[in-house]
């Protein structure tokens, strides 16, 4: 993997030329705020059907216990969120209508409408009909996603049954109104905030509105062939939703595996701080992230700990399995202050803070004494993006320097794609 690569399949833009990134009104990404160009997605569905949930899950992190406490939306919400694109969600009251809606349809790259697997009445199927005709007569690019959410609600078998039952419902009605409208794209995903398919589905919708979706996609399908890696998912760190992976397929064990080892990751990021180094902030984060760790000792709120130091699980949010909880950690020596041995032997007064973050951790999923099974890595790639990969543990611990070297391009390629995001999002 080569760093030019990245750059000659995206094709960086030069000044005056627009780049092939850049939004444009035709697909419906055009929102321009605080300096930066806004993929905007509307979130619709009746009453209560679990809209905001959907957003404060994913994108605050909120635990789905805790929406049960959540307020009516009485007027529209735009919440942006910065990830590998910057994005705005717009979270609609039920009363929302065509008319009431201050917005063209046609400023909307993903109109999202969420529908309770339960509600098998027609206002809700009326009301999703209406809007995707509106939208598709306005914007025919723009992406039609419907979540029959609350899927925990019922049994497998009724659970797929009122699936399909929902979807023949919709194309049904589309049929009525003109034969023309049963050809409109539409994809029915099944979610429930209490399982990653929410994460997962919400992943697929974030793929279709990245434009350099392809290049990420070649860039993970090189580091997996080159470093024997069986899965590699490129994941937005905070939200958990994975931007891209490679060309093999998802299967939802291994996502839940790696969606579960970066929220233990991110849960116990605050709890963690060098000894030895002043550790950065997530925004401080230099792109020239070291890539062998330095200094492998910590210590956490209560005392000082080593890597193997078991933690007591059951903590709510965070996954069960205690095979999940990292083997390796490394924390990056602070440039301005370089690790001083006389620090670690010094118990350092505990402190929590917000924000630090591991450039990298693995955990060995079914070790065995040949150290013939897998091993899940983690390695940070930019502020907001980190690597999860499974490979051979074999690989892992006799190659090492090989993985390393080829994060260190990988992260390269990621870099400049993000770059020429940036760029061509960022408000002249
Ligand atoms: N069982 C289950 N309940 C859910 C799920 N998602 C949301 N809920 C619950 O649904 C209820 C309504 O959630 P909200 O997010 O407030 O729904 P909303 O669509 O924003 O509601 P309005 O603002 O009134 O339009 C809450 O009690 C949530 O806990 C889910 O996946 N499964």
């Amino acid at each position: 993997m080569t760093p030019s690569r990245a750059s000659s399949h995206i094709g960086l833009a030069s000044p005056g030329v627009q780049s092939p990134l850049l939004p444009t009104a035709a697909n419906g990404d055009s929102l321009v705020t605080d300096n930066v160009i806004r993929t905007k997605v509307l979130l619709l569905g009746l009453r209560r059907v679990g809209k905001t949930s959907i957003q404060e899950v994913i994108f605050k992190d909120l635990p789905p216990k805790q929406t049960f406490y959540l307020e009516t939306t009485t007027r529209v919400t735009q919440l942006p969120v910065d990830t590998v694109i910057p994005l705005e969600i717009w979270d609609c009251p039920s009363t929302i209508t065509l008319e009431t809606l201050d917005a063209p349809l046609n400023q909307f790259s993903s109109i999202i409408f969420v529908i309770d697997i339960q509600e098998l009445y027609q206002p809700a199927i009326a009301k999703l009909v209406d809007f995707v005709i509106a939208a598709y007569q306005e914007n025919p690019g723009i992406h039609l996603e419907v979540f029959v959410h609350k899927a925990d609600t019922l049994s497998e078998e009724y659970k797929t049954d009122n699936f399909r039952h929902i979807q023949q419902r919709v194309l049904d009605e589309l049929y009525d109104i003109s034969v023309e409208y049963e050809q409109i794209p539409i994809n029915f995903h099944l979610t429930s905030i209490y399982d990653h398919s929410l994460h997962e589905a919400f992943s697929k919708v974030l793929h279709k509105l990245i434009d350099s979706l392809p290049f990420l996609e070649d860039l993970l399908n090189v580091f997996c062939a080159n470093s024997q890696a069986s899965k590699a998912f490129l994941f937005d760190s905070a939200s958990r939703l994975y931007v891209a992976t490679d060309a093999s397929p998802v299967d939802q064990p291994t996502h839940g595996l790696c969606s579960d080892y970066l929220h233990m990751l991110n849960s116990f990021g605050p709890l963690y701080r060098s000894i030895s180094a002043s550790p950065l902030r997530q925004h401080e984060l230099p792109l020239d992230i070291p890539t062998s760790p330095v200094q492998l000792e910590y210590s956490l709120s209560t005392g000082t700990h080593t890597p193997n130091t078991p933690f007591a699980s059951g903590s709510p949010h965070l996954p069960s399995s205690p095979s999940l909880l990292p083997q390796h950690i490394s924390i990056p020596p602070s440039p301005a202050s370089p690790p001083q041995a006389s620090q670690s032997n010094t118990p350092t007064k505990p402190k929590l803070k917000k924000g630090l973050f591991y450039p990298s951790a693995s955990a060995s999923l079914s070790p065995t004494s040949t150290g013939a099974g897998t091993t899940l890595t983690y390695r940070l790639i930019t502020p907001q993006l980190a690597l999860l990969a499974l490979l051979p543990t074999t690989v892992f611990d006799t190659r090492r320097g090989l993985v390393e070297y080829n994060v260190v391009f990988f992260r390269e390629g990621v870099q400049e794609i993000c770059d020429v995001e940036e760029e061509a999002r960022r408000r002249t």
